[in-house]
């Protein structure tokens, strides 16, 4: 029975990746530089995972940004915009692939980043790749042949991991009309053929498909298209064992098709679905000599595994198909949990044992195999882990029954606003007078290196709480000041107090733990640390009143409170399992409604509850949608609906594909909604035109995400083509999400090219009128 590892984090303990390639940009360290860190990282891991004992070592797992802009080097799906950057003698390979990523202003180039978006249902993101009818594809980028030959180097064999031909189309986006993405196949998979011909050559026994997109529902012409194109691919190279790995969900419908695939190895969440295992044992697998990966670890939350559990579903399978052909690994790569939980020194004792980060994952593989060969220290490795498991089970730090008790007694009654929407709508606008387009931000101002230390030298002791307090005062009053000077009209206090929009809230509320150096990557060089929500929510104090009604009473404009809503709550931190996880949504409403009301008492008129990842928790199959949509907006709106009618309810959400969901959203009932719409060139929109979405929008027009600083002109344009299907008394004014990732110059620059163009929009519609 061997181990299979899908992949391990790539930031490295303490962030190390992320500061090479911050330094990077900066031009503080050469290229050379970086790329030695980020090699460190990759022998750091593929040592430890050997040290450990695992059988299957990945390699290609690491990225400098992400793997699917990896795809798009390896297979030059390079789109037309950044070509002046290939000709260009002066651009390394590197830098065209940060180019992609984070756009390019370098004297008179100016070229947009690529778009970026959630991977399936996690709050990492990838560059979406961009297609072109007729696109050609060839082997540009070599990282994967180079990484397996470095471990070889370092003495490990390793197995390569890439993403699936099937998953790379269909994850990607046609940029122009009149083909389909999949059109695309016969000539992307050369590219595929001639990686596995030079893996082959150098002796590599397996390499692995990431095909996730086998977990969403698929139609027949993709399925087709899937084994077309692995027939095509096994035949080049018979005597590689390849794996298909597919995570997050079941295959569900899938399965059929997906099991008469040439594949030597499928693995298998169960995780997510235990019940794929029987679903397996009824078909006539059986009879077949793959083998199964079986994924009883989870890879996306940070629980300790309970052995008795796995080693029940691994006993089965290996009851139907025998030992030899069964793996044992994490349901998906370790990307989303953090390295090493060695690293936590302060975290409570009893919770810490309950915990298992990346490392300790790979120690509980090594472990459960141990327990199934029943070597010498089985039974101890077992005792340990079920006290551990009955600890948990058995606290009592997880239960109240106050918190209990008000989720079940919530009523219809706690989901409704006073009025509905044109009647508040009337009242707001009577009460706000606010001008034709207003203008507003989405929260967080730029958290650069000073407001960082700031807490850095709070956490030390360096500095009193008075200090800070007085630090964070001054930072506030001065973009209230800016803000003043670029002539918005909704002003935010900049969030400079919050060190994340999910980890600050957890920290006031009782259920939640947190870790010291728990980082996972969200995208590019940024990371979270996801708060560890372990027992029933409760909200002892208010949590933002302070910083709110403090920066009210520094300007006479509307001052927008700014709260994390319940889902996004949910989907940012790592959730207990030990119960569904509508009822955790519920606790977090409930701590969040009394917050808004608390707000609302203060007299702050506007209140914003952010939802960006409303979207990203929707199951990845479609017949589970509208069982979590009910919760889910439910849960916005008991958050959200305590307010009286006067008091102006806004949420905000990015990387979002509305069209599917655009009822739910409407039905979230928010007076004001943001959203991001700007990589995609307003084409979300659609969606909400299609629905005649009621309630007022602030389409983001410009993408926060990249440094470049957008022009007029362009957010004009955007604005253009916003009013031609929003109505004008409706439309906000906004950039795409918060700020917090930009510099101040940039920043500046760009709010003041948005005011401008509002105002030339303002100016426009009155002549039109
Ligand atoms: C809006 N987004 C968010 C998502 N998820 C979240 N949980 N939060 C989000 O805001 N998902 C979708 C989007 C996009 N994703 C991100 C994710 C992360 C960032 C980001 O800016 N991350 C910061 C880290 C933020 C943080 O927690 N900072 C702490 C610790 C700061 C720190 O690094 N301290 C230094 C010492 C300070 C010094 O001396 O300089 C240290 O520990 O070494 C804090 O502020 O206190 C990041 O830098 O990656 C943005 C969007
Ligand atoms: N209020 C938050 C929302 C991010 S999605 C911010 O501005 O950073
Ligand atoms: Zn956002």
């Amino acid at each position: 029975m061997l181990t299979n590892n899908l992949g391990y984090p790539r930031i490295g303990d303490n962030r190390a990746l992320k500061k090479a390639l911050e330094a990077y940009w900066r031009k503080e360290i050469s290229q050379k530089d970086l790329l030695i860190a980020a090699q460190k990282i990759r022998l750091q891991n593929w040592q430890l995972q050997k040290d450990a004992g695992v059988d299957l070592i990945p390699s290609n797992d690491f990225s400098l940004y992400d793997q699917m802009l990896d795809m798009c080097l390896t297979v030059s799906a390079i789109p037309k915009r950044f070509h002046p950057l290939i000709e260009n003698k002066e651009v390394s390979e590197a830098d065209l692939y940060f180019a992609m990523a984070r756009g390019f202003q370098e004297g008179v180039l100016d070229i947009t980043a690529m778009e970026m978006t959630k991977w399936l249902d996690t709050n990492y993101h990838y560059i979406v790749p961009e297609f072109y009818a007729y696109q050609q594809f060839n082997f540009l980028s070599h990282k994967i042949i180079n990484e397996y030959k470095e471990a070889k180097n370092a003495g490990i064999e390793t197995k390569p991991v890439i993403l699936g031909p099937i998953t790379f189309l269909l994850f990607g986006k046609e940029k122009e009309s009149g083909f389909h993405r999949l059109d695309l196949l016969k000539n992307l998979l050369p590219v595929y053929k001639e990686i596995l011909q030079q893996l082959n050559e150098l002796g590599a026994q397996y390499i692995q498909f990431d095909e996730p997109c086998l977990a969403t529902n698929l139609s027949n012409t993709e399925l087709t298209a899937l084994t077309a194109a692995y027939q095509e691919l096994k035949a080049v190279c018979p005597n590689i064992q390849l794996i298909l790995a597919n995570y997050f969900d079941c295959y569900g419908e899938n399965l059929s098709v997906v099991l008469k695939l040439p594949f030597d190895v499928f693995h298998l969440d169960l995780v997510r679905c235990p019940s794929q295992l029987e679903d397996i044992i009824n078909t006539n697998f059986t009879h077949s000599k793959a083998k199964l990966s079986l994924g009883v670890i989870d890879g996306r939350n940070i629980w300790k595994n309970d052995y008795e559990k796995s080693i029940q579903l691994i006993k089965k399978a290996s009851n139907y198909f025998g030992d030899e052909r069964i793996m044992i690994a994490p349901s998906c790569s370790l990307l989303h949990v953090p390295c090493n939980l060695d690293n936590e020194n302060k975290l409570d004792g009893e919770l810490k044992n309950w915990l298992s980060f990346a490392k300790q994952k790979i120690a509980e593989l090594i472990d459960l195999k141990k327990i199934i060969q029943n070597e010498g220290e089985a039974a101890s490795i077992l005792d340990k882990n079920k006290a551990a498991i009955h600890s948990r089970k058995s606290s009592s730090s997880i239960h109240k029954e106050t918190v209990k008790t008000r989720v079940a007694i919530i009523t219809e009654k706690d989901t409704q606003r006073e009025s509905g929407f044109v009647t508040r709508q009337a009242k707001q606008k009577a009460l706000f007078n606010l001008p034709l387009f207003p203008t507003t931000t989405i929260g967080s101002f730029p958290q650069t290196t000073d407001v960082r230390k700031l807490r850095a030298q709070l956490k030390k002791g360096i500095l009193s709480k008075t200090e800070y307090n007085q630090a964070l005062e001054a930072a506030t009053v001065e973009s209230i000041r800016l803000q003043e000077e670029l002539d918005i009209d909704v002003l935010v206090h900049g969030e400079f107090e919050r060190n994340d929009m999910v980890e600050y809230f957890g920290e006031q509320l009782k259920g939640y733990a947190f870790s010291e150096l728990g980082w996972v990557q969200s995208y590019g060089s940024r990371c979270v640390k996801p708060p560890i929500l372990f027992g029933d929510i409760e909200r002892e104090n208010a949590m933002t009143v302070d910083w709110t009604s403090f920066a009210q009473s520094q300007t006479n404009r509307l001052m927008k409170g700014m709260l994390t809503g319940p889902i996004t709550m949910l989907q940012w931190s790592f959730v207990r399992d030990d119960q569904p996880r509508e009822t955790t949504a519920m606790q977090l409403a409930l701590a969040i409604r009394d917050e808004v009301l608390d707000l609302e008492k203060a007299g702050i008129k506007i209140i914003q509850i952010d939802e960006p990842a409303i979207r990203e928790g929707l199951p990845l199959r479609k017949e589970e949608w509208q069982a979590y949509l009910q919760w889910a907006v439910k849960a916005f709106k008991i958050a959200a609906s305590g307010v009286k009618d006067e008091t102006q309810i806004h949420t905000h959400m990015c990387y979002s594909e509305f069209n599917d969901i655009i009822q739910n959203v409407a039905d979230m009932d928010a007076d004001v909604i943001t959203i991001e719409t700007s990589r995609s060139q307003m084409e979300l929109l659609e969606a909400f035109v299609q629905f005649n979405y009621p309630n007022e929008i602030g389409p983001g027009v410009y993408d926060i995400h990249s440094p470049r600083v957008p022009s007029i002109e362009e957010m004009e344009t955007l604005l253009e083509k916003a009013l031609a299907v929003i109505p004008a008394e409706n439309l906000w004014i906004n950039p795409d999400c918060g700020l917090k990732t930009r510099n101040w110059p940039e920043t500046k620059q760009a709010l003041e090219n948005m005011v401008e163009a509002a105002k030339k929009l303002r100016i426009k519609e009155k002549v039109i009128a």
